[in-house]
């Protein structure tokens, strides 16, 4: 009689977005060949039908898993985000179909605070507008409008692992470092905390973004805020589009109020290269445009490569969801002998105990017993000492237990 778990070779991977091969490599290691593999993001209708047959999927920012393709992807088990943003994904709809998701919450971290960094300079320079004249055969020596960073104030918007990584960078070029979050962060080095994004806003030579999309940072700057920048202060962004009002940014810009800007990150973003990238900022002149490449090196995507495909690989192996960003989190050992399965239901009075009372009348030993709820959702793996079986009327059983949102027998 067969085991209840799904052979490995049954376990559909789809890999989207051009994810570093490192994540196939991982896979491939842990036993896993059903991998497709696509370089880009799918239409939508494509992404539907695509995910249908899916048991893990890996995506970067591009690929929106909205409820409704949620809805649809009847046998998923585990997303992954390969990059750190998780606003892609209804965080929601994923938790309550029982599907955890992971994201690599460190690797390209210094990445963007190099890009950053480097753009400040560029910016204070006036490098935009004097690189471009050049290719124009133009030849603007001049130091009008040309700063040294050296003593300047830089305002880090969102004091995170981005946003405290550039601070420690920018101050080692001379950089005058404050910062302004929702949280209370720890100063790194000399960098000051300051009260409001206004009073932020008033001090810095250069305003840079790094908050995450939320209800509350969407249009965070706008017309108002721009505003309240020193006129000829420098303003960068690779955040999320969705954060700034970008015709507010533009005609900030237009107005001499500020003197440039370089964004990464758009509120509509191309699809890929064959996709035009249409935005208000094209074409101006003091404006660094990046096709949101703000974690796109090779170090960072191939350390993301292994990171998140590793925990997928742990959680399907062994039922891990330690580093979920929507999910009860649940470190455990490596399975032993016996058999090991997770439920996941709702967090109802008497679903533990009917766990309990199925192994009891089939004879087993419960030899480990992992808990984890969120108040509305729970999530618990077991080990028994047995070899649970096809026949025995386990899983139907398991499954019968009102509140089931997802059973897996692990292997
Ligand atoms: N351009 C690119 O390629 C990349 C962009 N990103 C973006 O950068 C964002 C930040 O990344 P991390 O620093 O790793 O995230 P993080 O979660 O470590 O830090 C975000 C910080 O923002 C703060 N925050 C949240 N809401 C705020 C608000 N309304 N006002 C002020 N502060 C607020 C949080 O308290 C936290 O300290 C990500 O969420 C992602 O959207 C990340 C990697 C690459
Ligand atoms: O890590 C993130 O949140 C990013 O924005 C990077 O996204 P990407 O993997 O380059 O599509």
């Amino acid at each position: 009689m067969s085991n209840l778990s799904l052979a490995k070779d049954k376990i559909r991977i789809l890999l989207l977005e051009g994810v570093h091969e490192n994540a196939i490599r991982v896979f491939e290691n842990a036993g896993y060949s059903n991998i497709e593999f696509h370089k880009k993001a799918l239409d939508e209708e494509v992404l539907k039908e695509k995910i249908k047959d899916a048991h893990i999927v890996g995506i970067r920012s591009r690929t929106q898993l909205t409820e409704e393709v949620i809805e649809g992807a009847e046998k998923l088990f585990s997303v992954g985000c390969f990059c750190i943003g998780t606003n892609q994904v209804d965080l929601r709809s994923t938790l309550s179909k029982g599907v955890p998701v992971f994201n690599a919450p460190y690797s390209n971290t210094r990445s963007v605070a190099e890009l950053v960094l480097a753009e400040a300079i560029m910016l204070m320079r006036g490098i935009p507008a004097k690189n471009a004249s050049c290719h124009e055969g133009g030849w603007i020596k001049s130091a009008a409008g040309s700063f040294e960073v050296r003593g300047k104030t830089l305002g880090i918007v969102g004091y995170g692992h981005i946003g405290s990584q550039l601070s420690i960078l920018a101050e080692a070029l001379g950089f005058k470092v404050i910062y302004f979050d929702i949280v209370n962060k720890l100063p790194l080095g000399n960098a000051s905390p300051v009260e409001t994004l206004d009073q932020l806003l008033q001090m810095s030579d250069v305003v840079s973004l790094h908050v995450p999309d939320t209800p509350e940072t969407r249009n965070m700057m706008g017309a108002r805020e721009f505003g309240e920048m020193k006129k000829g202060a420098h303003f960068i962004n690779a955040a999320r589009g969705t954060v700034v009002d970008i015709p507010a940014l533009a005609d900030a810009l237009k107005s001499d109020h500020l003197a440039g800007a370089a964004v990464d990150v758009f509120p509509v973003e191309p699809k890929g290269a064959d996709d035009e990238f249409v935005s208000e900022l094209r074409g101006l002149s003091n404006v660094i445009l990046t096709p949101h490449i703000g974690g796109s090196t090779q170090e960072a995507q191939a350390n993301i490569g292994t990171e998140v495909a590793e925990k997928l690989v742990k959680y399907s192996d062994d039922g891990s969801t330690f580093g979920a960003v929507n999910f009860m989190e649940v470190s455990l050992p490596v399975k032993g002998s016996g058999t090991r399965f997770m439920h996941i239901h709702e967090n109802k009075p008497g679903v533990m105990a009917r766990i309990a009372e199925i192994m009891n009348e089939h004879g087993f030993n419960i030899t480990g017993q992992y808990l984890q709820t969120d108040g509305e959702f729970g999530y618990v793996v077991v080990d028994v000492d047995a070899d649970i079986v096809e026949g025995q009327g386990v899983r139907q059983a398991l499954t019968d237990i009102a509140g089931t949102i997802r059973l897996r027998f692990l292997r």
